[in-house]
């Protein structure tokens, strides 16, 4: 099943994007008639561009307001198509995408537009070339699929088929299932995109919202079912609209856009990725700082290694250096060599020693036991690792854990920090021992907020959060102060239990149907990473996402050096 992408996808000229999509793996694009339009390459040159990068061109696209007109416009648009058949002769395409018409001169009449396809169907037919009709969503008269595939069928022309488009089918909300009934030979071409969930014109959500598969909320693994289960033996390929993918790096968007397509492949029972192996929890995880240790052995943490330091059943490794970050998030495989395989599968690239690099630049590594435990501590292993990625980048880096790892996606939260609205996405394995988070801020805008990337942390699990607090406070770890005014709201929301063992401490707290946590911090270190530590109760199974704010407040009050009062 080839692989292709729509050059509207990305970012740049017809150069730029040919070379990032023939670099990724693709094998084919859909060339956009705007981006051939500005193009010095004739098509005989764009042809020969693409030959020699080993991409076929798949699709040319898109023809607009052709259908259901008066004569004169008809005598207008044929031969607006025959310039374009000349067009994609030179060009070696043979498949052309009209859209359904959003044309003042179009009428509501099927018939009529199916006649009209029909002799368009005729005219391309003469010239090798297939006609693929798209219903858009804000189409005049013809906007779901299936009222275009009445008018196809009633157009009866073996050069005339559809496009289907993901978005257009089920951002309207029509039932993708009345798919099953149209024949895989009149599939011509099936076209890819997600988006998230956004009540709006569905012009704008298209034009600019649109996401790669697995990044939105549309269950694409069932509409690729549906079109495959027709027979539909054609390309997949991607076609997103997004403002963000317009202006970022080329190379960047075509490679995270082929791992949504392998990771699509991969849901819809194809390809031959190797399976994600269980994991087992976490390894270890690897901070560069300049003065973690101190932090660390307060912690309870102590030296087994030269970089090694362990407590229970958590490791951390430190580095030294000035750039402080997670550098390194080590997971427990239960084959770490397919787990590599699987990540070298899904284009991340290898590192010496054996670990990958993840999009946002964090290393994954594969281990095959979980370290040994040391003498009973405080922590008993780490609990989640919450990363960090631009808000422009975060999708496809949650797309790049989750899929490389064989995470499930958790309810995503939303919160009001200082500095704007914070965005908090998390994903875990089958076992529940693997959580990773992604907190981003979803706007940057003007210079008042602090120019830092947003912080990193670690949250180690313990038995007894009141015992911990106490225990790391007497051997001198810095831990964050929370103001009376937070656990005053939280007798008033929740009168948690031992409330003044909790304010005492500087302990927060949540609780849900299914349990109970109680969670705290360290300072920030090198102004980017800190620990948390948590304890469960019951089967509690979020983050704290309501003591988010609460937690930047405080952690934005030392970083102004102000003094609790
Ligand atoms: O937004 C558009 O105009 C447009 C054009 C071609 C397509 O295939 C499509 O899905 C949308
Ligand atoms: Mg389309």
């Amino acid at each position: 099943m080839k692989l292709g992408i729509a050059t509207v996808c990305l970012s740049g000229t017809l150069d730029d994007k040919l070379a990032a999509v023939a670099a990724a793996g693709f094998d084919g694009v859909e060339i956009f008639e705007n981006d051939l339009v500005v193009s010095p390459w004739s098509p005989k040159g764009i042809r020969d561009r693409c030959a020699d990068l080993g991409l076929t061109i798949d699709l040319y696209q898109p023809f607009r307001d052709f259908e259901a007109v008066p004569p004169d416009v008809l005598a207008a648009n044929l031969r607006r198509a025959e310039h374009k058949f000349d067009v994609m002769a030179e060009l070696g395409a043979d498949t052309m995408l009209v859209c359904s018409s959003v044309s003042r001169d179009a009428v509501d009449d099927d018939d009529l537009a199916a006649e009209q396809l029909h002799l368009l169907a005729d005219r391309a037919a003469e010239r090798g070339i297939r006609i693929a009709y798209e219903a858009l969503a804000w189409g005049r008269f013809v906007n779901t699929y299936d009222h275009s595939w009445r008018i196809v069928r009633r157009a009866d022309h073996p050069a005339l088929g559809l496009c289907l488009d993901s978005f257009h089918v089920l951002s309207r909300g029509s039932d993708p299932a009345g798919i099953r009934v149209i024949p895989g030979e009149k599939l011509f071409f099936l076209q890819l995109a997600d988006a998230p969930r956004l009540r709006m014109d569905v012009l704008q959500w298209s034009r600019h919202h649109r996401l790669f598969p697995g990044q939105g909320a549309f269950d694409l693994p069932e509409f690729v079912r549906l079109v495959l289960g027709t027979g539909y033996a054609g390309p997949l390929s991607l076609e997103v609209f997004n403002d963000v993918f317009r202006q970022a790096d080329p190379n960047r968007t075509a490679v995270d856009a082929l791992r949504s397509l392998l990771v699509l492949r991969e849901e819809v029972g194809l390809g031959d990725l190797p399976a994600a192996p269980p994991l087992d929890g976490y390894a270890f995880a690897e901070v560069v700082s300049r003065d973690a240790e101190e932090t660390v052995a307060a912690l309870g943490f102590r030296r087994t290694g030269d970089d090694v330091w362990r407590q229970g059943g958590a490791a951390l490794r430190l580095r030294a250096g000035d750039d402080t970050r997670i550098a390194t998030v080590g997971v427990v495989s239960t084959s770490p060599d397919d787990s590599r395989r699987r990540a070298e599968s899904l284009l991340a690239r290898p590192l010496p020693g054996g670990a990958v690099a993840a999009p946002d630049g964090t290393a994954l590594a594969f281990e095959a036991g979980l370290p040994p435990v040391v003498e009973d501590g405080l922590l008993t292993g780490i609990d989640h690792v919450s990363l960090s990625a631009p808000f422009d980048d975060v999708d496809q880096t949650a797309l790049f854990y989750r899929a490389v790892l064989g995470l499930r996606p958790e309810p995503e939260a939303e919160f009001a920090a200082p500095f704007g609205l914070v965005r908090s996405r998390s994903a875990i394995d089958a076992g529940g021992r693997v959580r990773v988070a992604h907190n981003v801020a979803m706007l940057r805008r003007g210079d008042w907020a602090p120019a830092v990337p947003d912080p990193q942390h670690i949250a180690f699990t313990t038995p007894d959060a009141l015992a911990a607090a106490d225990a790391m406070r007497a051997a001198g770890a810095k831990l964050l102060e929370i103001g009376d005014n937070y656990y005053d709201d939280l007798d008033a929301r929740l009168a948690p239990p031992r409330l003044d063992d909790l304010r005492a401490s500087s302990i927060l707290y949540d609780r849900d149907d299914d349990g109970e946590y109680l969670h705290f911090y360290t300072h920030i270190l090198g102004g980017r990473v800190f620990f948390e530590i948590v304890q469960r109760i019951g089967g509690y199974a979020g983050y704290g996402a309501v003591n988010s704010p609460v937690r930047m407040a405080a952690h934005r009050r030392l970083r102004l050096g102000a003094v609790p009062s």
